[in-house]
């Protein structure tokens, strides 16, 4: 009876695709994908990559601008035959999304494969994901954070925690299997809270030693085990820069790559009134400091990091538009203006 109604449900997909929005007939179809291993096997033939080498995603350069191209499944298979590879290779791809029309995205690694070769054939070159969030715009970016977090998940749960025995992953990638008891694994992510604090008039920045020289960003944290968003907001503050805060407010999430895979809470807060006096966490933290409105409207203004070369030394700057650290920095800005 389940197998009917699940076949029912399945046949029902594209003709109900008439009768919902298509976002709503998209999310149905990807979720049949994740569900349904010869469905998602089929996709595989027809959909376009994302691929990566040891994590490094493939960028191509055109004029000045750079681009992660979406390499179609047949012109995949062509270069995996000359790269040595099988077809089968393409099953060790991942699931991302699906474009409007339907056509599945997925993300594969050539890590096991000559990279010099490969980025020939591909015309491009694999970037460091750091450097490469340095070049892209937002959309690229948010694909690329997505499709490294799930092909390093893949990467390193290789074996069940508790057996020891290899798993398997389903064909899209959004479970793990293990061999020997059916345990079932999905991809994790870590809670880390980022938050703007502001005393009214100003608001704070701070910089770890391994930042990109002169940025600084609002203040991030892992959430412990049994805090809430509220609590892990509230002691990231104290720990890093011995303030407290008096009260918080959720502005927006963001998927963060780094150091694994981070959901990022977002949040603007305020502290005691009168408690303004930094006392830096130096195993966390270079610096820290309060910035003014017209000092981060500048700053704002600026595209992109500056280079040593144009400026003599390098000027204080924020992270890029698309991160959710910049768009703290924007709300709150932009809000001090219009006061
Ligand atoms: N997207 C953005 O705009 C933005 C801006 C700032 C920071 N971030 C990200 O926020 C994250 C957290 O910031 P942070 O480094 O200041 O955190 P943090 O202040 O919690 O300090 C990091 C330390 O926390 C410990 N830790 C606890 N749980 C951990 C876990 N699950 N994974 C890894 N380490 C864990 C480790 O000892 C690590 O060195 C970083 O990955 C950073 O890249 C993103
Ligand atoms: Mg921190």
């Amino acid at each position: 009876m389940y197998l009917l109604l699940r076949n029912l449900k399945r046949l029902a997909l594209p003709s109900s695709c008439r009768f919902i929005s298509n976002y709503v007939s998209r999310m149905r179809h990807l979720f049949d994908l994740k569900e349904n291993d010869e469905a998602c096997r089929k996709a595989l033939s027809s959909g376009s990559f994302l691929l990566f080498h040891s994590l490094s995603p493939l960028m191509q350069k055109t004029e000045n601008k750079y681009t992660v191209p979406f390499v179609t499944a047949s012109e995949l298979y062509r270069i995996l035959r000359k790269l040595g590879q099988k077809e089968k290779y393409l099953e060790e791809s991942v699931l991302l999304g699906c474009t409007d029309s339907y056509l599945a995205q997925f993300a594969l690694d050539l890590g096991i494969m000559e990279k010099a070769k490969a980025e020939s054939l591909l015309q491009g070159t694999f970037v460091d994901l750091r450097k490469a969030f340095l070049l892209l715009d937002g959309k690229n970016a948010q694909m690329l954070s997505q499709a490294q977090a799930l092909l390093r998940w893949h990467n390193t749960h290789l074996y069940c925690s508790k057996t020891g025995h290899p798993m398997q992953k389903n064909v899209s990638g959004s479970r793990r299997i293990c061999s020997s008891n059916g345990t079932i694994y999905y991809p994790q992510m870590s809670p880390v809270i980022i938050t703007l604090v502001s005393d009214g008039t100003r608001c704070l920045l701070a910089r770890q030693e391994a930042f990109p020289s002169g940025m600084y960003s609002a203040l991030a944290g892992f959430c412990d085990i049994g805090e809430t968003v509220e609590q892990a907001v509230h002691r990231e503050v104290a720990e890093e820069v011995g303030l407290e805060v008096s009260s918080s407010k959720y502005a927006a999430s963001q998927h963060w790559p780094f150091p694994n895979s981070s959901l990022m809470i977002a949040s603007h807060a305020m502290v005691q009134p009168g408690q303004i006096k930094i006392t830096l966490n130096q195993f966390e933290l270079e610096d820290a400091r309060w910035f003014g409105a017209e000092e981060l409207a500048e700053a704002l203004r600026r595209e992109r990091m500056p280079s040593k070369k144009e400026m003599g030394t390098i000027p204080f700057w924020i992270p890029p538009p698309w991160t959710i650290a910049h768009q703290l920095i924007k709300e709150w800005t932009q809000q001090k203006q219009l006061c």
